[in-house]
């Protein structure tokens, strides 16, 4: 059977819904906690390169089909989105393309997105996701992942103004402009990739702000009606929430980005330990970049929430 002839057969079929939880605050922050992980191994994977100028340089590279009035990087981001949307990954509530004028329609029928299920929001989307890429790249195996990952549909909560928030292009000079320079060494040697997940915990601010929302309307009400963004940056800020962040990411980077070196007898090679990135610099990137960020999405939906 052709591929896409199987799928619009598994589309077909009635998605199953798990609509037995609610979306909270605190299982929002359960997601924003585990996609910590995938930031941190990112920029851990990140850091073992050189800072690669070539790859960033308009005019670097030219081939067939691409002659250089974008860069490396930025070509093959746009063109491994346009892959992805015809499988209709930016579809999804928690997607956002850097390149979004480029994207073409999807090519398969569309997924149900009903509400977003809370209580396994990554688990599902990122499930998805993964499945997306497999399936691309190995067109084999995962196909039968992928049938069921997408069964297991997305409740989708938030309000319809969340598709027109999109600050990627934020994002995007943050990593390059910011981060990368910190994070890594200069010179040459190639490589590119923790800009998604850090695209993603950011406009998870859709979700948390859906959630401060819900759980009381009336105290954001009137700052929406009076288009007060400070009133409002006010009300979601959490400073203990950001201390507790900072102080977890920091003690993550450490756990994870320790280097054990033991020697054949079982003792550690080197007495004091040391860290594959200097761990404050992840914690700073949540203080200066990440969680400000997120805060600005929130506000830009809070803003957008009573259309
Ligand atoms: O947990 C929240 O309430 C959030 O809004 C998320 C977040 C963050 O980005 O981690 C942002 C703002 C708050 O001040 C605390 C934390």
């Amino acid at each position: 059977m052709h591929m896409l002839a199987f799928f619009s057969y598994r589309f077909s079929k009635k998605p199953r819904v798990d609509e037995s939880e609610n979306l909270t605050l605190n299982s929002i922050r359960q997601s924003l906690i585990r996609q910590e992980d995938s930031i941190i191994f990112s920029l851990l994977e990140r850091a073992q390169y050189c800072y690669n100028p070539d790859t960033y340089k308009q005019d670097s590279f030219s081939m067939d089909g691409f002659h250089g009035s974008l860069s490396l990087v930025e070509f093959m981001v746009r063109e491994t989105e346009r892959l992805h949307a015809q499988v209709g990954r930016y579809k999804s509530p928690d997607e956002h393309p850097f390149f979004p004028s480029y994207l073409p329609e999807p090519m398969l029928p569309p997924l149900q997105y009903p509400k977003f299920n809370v209580s396994s929001p990554n688990a599902s989307i990122s499930c998805l996701t993964k499945s997306l890429t497999d399936i691309i790249t190995l067109m084999s195996i995962s196909i039968h992942n992928f049938c069921l990952s997408l069964n297991y549909t997305i409740k989708l909560v938030l309000h319809h103004c969340a598709a027109s928030i999109n600050i990627n292009n934020k994002v995007w000079n943050m990593y390059f402009a910011e981060l990368l320079p910190r994070l890594v060494e200069a010179g040459d040697d190639g490589n590119c990739g923790s800009t998604a997940a850090l695209s993603k915990r950011i406009h998870y601010g859709k979700f948390v702000a859906e959630a401060k929302f819900r759980e009381s309307p009336k105290t954001y009400e009137d700052a929406i009606r009076a288009k007060d963004r400070s009133r409002l940056m006010e009300l979601l800020t959490y400073e203990t929430v950001e201390t507790a962040v900072k102080k977890r990411v920091d003690m993550k980077t450490k756990t994870y980005g320790q280097e054990l070196n033991f020697q054949l007898n079982g003792v550690a090679a080197v007495p004091d330990p040391v860290y594959k990135i200097e761990p404050s610099l992840v914690a700073d990137l949540y203080g200066d970049w990440i969680m400000p960020l997120t805060k600005e999405v929130q506000v830009e939906y809070l803003l957008r929430r009573l259309d």
